[in-house]
C-alpha cells in the first residue's frame, strides 16, 4: 500500500515537484512519510503546510525512506550518493534515480554493491497521474520492485524495460511531451491566424489532441487508420498534411528525436 511506503525526494526541483504533487492526490497517500529536500527549501516551504517534511538534510531524508528518489541533475548524482551513503543499508533503501544518462554501474562505482538501485524516467504529467515512467533496476527483490511500480503507477503507469534502452525512454517519453509540447503551440498559432483568439484556438487544440491520444490509447490502433477517416478524397485535410509532409514535418520529428538521442549518447 502506497500509505505504508516512506519516500524521499532528493533534489526535488521541475521533476520532483510534479511527482509530488501527483502523490499528494493519492487518498491513500501520507504526506508526512515524503521528506522532499534541495540546498534552497524556500520555494517548497508550501508543501508544509500539507504535511510533506522539507529541508535541504539529504542524510536524514535517505535515513527515514524505504524509496530515496535521486532529483537533481546527472552531474551531481555521484556527489548525491557519496552524500547519503552513510545513510544506506542495503536490506534497507531502494535507491531511485531519474538521472538522465547515468548508469546503474556508475551509480555502483559509490554504491556498496548489494544495494538495489532503479533507474526511473516519469516526465512531468506526473502532477496530474498522467506520466508514463519506463524504469529498470538491479539487486531488486518481488518486493522492492513492487513497491517502486507502485510508487509510479499512482502517477501514471510504468513498463519495466532493458537499461539499454532507458536513453531511448528519456526521449520519448520524458522529452516526448516538450515535443507534443511544442506541436500544440504550433497549431495555436495556426488556429491564431486562421482567425481565432489564442485562447479559443487552445481550447479546441488541447481537446483535439487530448480526444486524439484517447483515440489510440482506447482503440489501440495506428494513427494512419485513423488518419484516414478524417481525409476526404481532394479535401481539405489531406493537402494539409501533404503540404506539412513537403515542408518536413515527419523528417524534423525524427531527426529531433535522434539529434535529443544522440546528445544523451555523447554525454
Ligand atoms: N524535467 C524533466 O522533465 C525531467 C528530468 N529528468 C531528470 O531529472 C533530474 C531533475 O531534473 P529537473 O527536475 O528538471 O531539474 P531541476 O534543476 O529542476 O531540479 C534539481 C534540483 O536539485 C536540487 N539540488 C541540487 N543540488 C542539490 C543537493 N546537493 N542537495 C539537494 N538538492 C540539490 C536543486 O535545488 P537547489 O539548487 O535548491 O539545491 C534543484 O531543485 C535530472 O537528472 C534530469 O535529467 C528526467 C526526466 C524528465
Ligand atoms: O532535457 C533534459 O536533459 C531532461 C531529460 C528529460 C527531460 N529533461
Amino acid at each position: 500500500m502506497l500509505k505504508d511506503i516512506k519516500i524521499a525526494i532528493i533534489g526535488c526541483g521541475n521533476l520532483g515537484t510534479s511527482i509530488v504533487n501527483g502523490l499528494l492526490e493519492q487518498a491513500d497517500f501520507q504526506p508526512q512519510n515524503l521528506h522532499v529536500t534541495k540546498r534552497n527549501p524556500e520555494n517548497l516551504l508550501y508543501l508544509q503546510d500539507k504535511g510533506v517534511r522539507v529541508h535541504s538534510d539529504n542524510l536524514i531524508a535517505a535515513q527515514e525512506a524505504d524509496l530515496v528518489i535521486l532529483g537533481v541533475k546527472p552531474y551531481n548524482v555521484s556527489a548525491i550518493l557519496r552524500e547519503i551513503k552513510p545513510a544506506l543499508d542495503p536490506n534497507k533503501q531502494v535507491i531511485i534515480s531519474l538521472a538522465t544518462g547515468i548508469t546503474l554501474d556508475e551509480m555502483y562505482t559509490v554504491l556498496d554493491p548489494q544495494t538495489t538501485v532503479f533507474r526511473a524516467m516519469p516526465n512531468i504529467a506526473a502532477d496530474i497521474q498522467e506520466s508514463v515512467t519506463c524504469i529498470c533496476g538491479r539487486n531488486q527483490s518481488e518486493s522492492s520492485e513492487e513497491k517502486v511500480k507502485q510508487l509510479f503507477n499512482s502517477i501514471g503507469f510504468s513498463i519495466t524495460i532493458d537499461e539499454g534502452l532507458m536513453e531511448a525512454a528519456t526521449i520519448l517519453g520524458a522529452c516526448g511531451i516538450a515535443y507534443v509540447l511544442r506541436f500544440m503551440r504550433a497549431m495555436i498559432q495556426g488556429g491564431i491566424q486562421i482567425g481565432f483568439d489564442a485562447k479559443t484556438a487552445s481550447k479546441i487544440v488541447n481537446q483535439t489532441v487530448k480526444g486524439a491520444a484517447e483515440l489510440m490509447i482506447q482503440k489501440q490502433i495506428h494513427p494512419e487508420e485513423a488518419i484516414d477517416k478524417v481525409t476526404t478524397p481532394k479535401g481539405c485535410t489531406i493537402v494539409g498534411l501533404n503540404e506539412m509532409e513537403h515542408q518536413g514535418f515527419s523528417a524534423a520529428m525524427v531527426r529531433g528525436i535522434l539529434v535529443s538521442f544522440e546528445k544523451i549518447e555523447k554525454k
